[in-house]
């Protein structure tokens, strides 16, 4: 295993360890890489079947059945008792760059409906100032139709570049969200007042949601390369 993926499987555990509550009856099961270690932890306790689990995702869902884990939804289950997952940067304050794994919404729903929310990364995730690590830009869920003028409303607001998320080899085309939607990913630069940008951002007509996640996680941990867990409380 490499050691970034030790570094990966290292912080879920831990943080799956540390904060999961013996009474659990709703857990939020987020996106991405590093929460694949996050339900594989889960799946490995005695008492799987006294919780149901939240995915934020066509990915999240898998895992969720692939680790034995009860499936069920935000709509059934709106209130969540402790919700893990993963982020592409993460400040000392703990305000977060998500999305890029294109799941933003359903991850913010998640987190927002969590009594306590955790974050899992690698070492190469901590950042002193969003925008720095995570160069590709903010990850920004919109409407489809709304994309050109999203696009210059974004610059409007002084973004140095926006593009269109594409599929890549994998499909000709924009990426489209699991909720049917366009993903735009915008750079600001580095991100001094998170709150504020996601609020400037969401007041545009078209935009679902932003991938910046601020006053959401209450702890982070950070899997290091030599080994160790680092964390970041708020
Ligand atoms: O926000 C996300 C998906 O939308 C992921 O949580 C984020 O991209 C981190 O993924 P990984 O653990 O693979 O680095």
């Amino acid at each position: 295993m490499s050691s970034v993926e030790s570094a990966k499987k290292l912080a879920a555990y831990r943080a799956v360890d540390e904060n999961f509550p013996p009474a659990a009856k709703v857990v939020g099961i987020g996106s991405g890489s590093t929460v694949i270690y996050v339900a594989e932890r889960i799946g490995q306790l005695d008492n799987k079947s006294d919780f149901v689990c939240i995915p934020t995702g066509f990915q999240s869902q898998q895992l969720i059945i692939d680790n034995g884990l009860r499936l069920g939804t935000i709509e059934q289950f709106p209130h969540i008792d402790i919700a893990f997952d993963g982020a592409d940067e993460v400040a000392p304050n703990l305000d977060c760059i998500k999305g890029g794994g294109a799941c933003l919404f359903q991850e913010k729903l998640v987190a927002a409906a969590a009594d306590k929310f955790i974050v899992v990364a690698d070492y190469r995730k901590k950042s002193e100032v969003l925008g720095r690590q995570w160069t590709q830009g903010i990850p920004i869920e919109i409407v489809p139709n709304a994309y050109a003028k999203v696009i210059n409303d974004l610059k409007k607001l002084g973004a140095k570049k926006v593009d269109l998320r594409s599929g890549g080899k994998a499909k000709a085309g924009p990426v489209i969200t699991d909720n049917h939607n366009f993903l735009l990913d915008a750079d600001f630069g580095d991100v001094k007042d998170a709150k504020k940008l996601h609020d400037e951002i969401k007041a545009l007509v078209g935009v679902v949601e932003t991938g910046l996640f601020t006053d959401l996680a209450q702890k982070a941990y950070f899997g290091e390369e030599n080994g160790e867990v680092s964390t970041w409380t708020k």
